[in-house]
């Protein structure tokens, strides 16, 4: 298999305190890949120098084998990004902001299609202001989904969701897994992280505290259930066993 996303050494400091620190990160093509970590570990910090939106101190980043920083426009063809608010005028609706997207792009998916999957149909012709806060999520996932990515990045997949979205969620992105889409995301859900996730990287303070799959994460701690495998390796704190 090969390698979609490479980050090698990757730093970021702002003044005196250091965000990201030399993080290695290899994710094959066709794997999901989750990024985890406390509020303020370094996440978004780590995906927006790799997205080539923040410049790094420090360290190479190449996705489908190309620089994000310097191949931007070439390797967006390729790329999908899901943002938390998307810029767009006020009384935009649904499709607008899709075909909108559309334009952007050689190659494109259907959108339609993609609301059907998201169960965002009936919603076509409605301003995304009206939207709900898990519907405007939902689209923002079409919208990262509308180019037809290789490889998608999706920050906070499915914050803000109920259950049955999340649920339908995961089961649209395991059918694009299937077709081979490669998927970088970050979740403070642990439940979808098993579901979705081929490996894992639990960052804490910008340091990578473990990377591999979730079954050596459960393996190499004294814990069976994933969240408190997570919280072993993630915070400072011990758990009290007693809760
Ligand atoms: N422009 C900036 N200047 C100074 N510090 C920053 C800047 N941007 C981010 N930080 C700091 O970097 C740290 C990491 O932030 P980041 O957003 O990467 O965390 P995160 O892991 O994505 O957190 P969350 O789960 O809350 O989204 C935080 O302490 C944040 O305050």
């Amino acid at each position: 298999m090969e390698t979609t996303i490479r980050v090698e050494k990757l730093k970021k400091s702002y003044g005196n305190t250091t965000i990201v620190n030399n993080i290695d990160i290899s994710v094959k093509s066709g794997e999901v890949f989750g990024l985890l970590g406390a509020n303020g570990a370094g996440k978004s910090t780590t995906i927006e120098c790799i997205l080539g939106t923040r410049k790094p101190d420090n360290g190479t980043i190449s996705i489908l084998g190309m620089n994000p920083q310097t191949d931007r426009k070439k390797l967006f063809e390729y790329v999908g990004v899901q943002f938390q608010e998307a810029n767009y005028q006020d009384k935009i609706c649904v499709s607008e902001l899709c075909e909108e997207t559309q334009c952007l792009y050689k190659e494109v998916t259907d959108y339609n299609e993609l609301l059907k999957l998201f169960g965002l149909i009936e919603k076509v012709n409605s301003p995304v202001s009206e939207l709900s806060g898990g519907q405007k999520q939902k689209l923002f996932i079409v919208l990262a989904l509308i180019p037809n990515p290789k490889v998608v990045f999706l920050d906070e997949l499915t914050t803000g969701l109920d259950t049955r979205a999340r649920h339908d969620v995961w089961k649209c992105l395991s059918d694009l897994k299937q077709k081979g889409l490669t998927i970088f995301l970050t979740s403070h859900f642990m439940d979808e992280v098993e579901a979705l996730c081929d490996k894992i990287m639990i960052l804490k303070k910008g340091n990578i505290v473990f990377n591999g799959t979730v079954e050596e994460a459960i393996k190499n701690s004294p814990y069976e259930n994933f969240e408190d495998v997570y919280l072993w390796y993630a915070e400072e704190e011990k758990i009290d066993e007693s809760i």
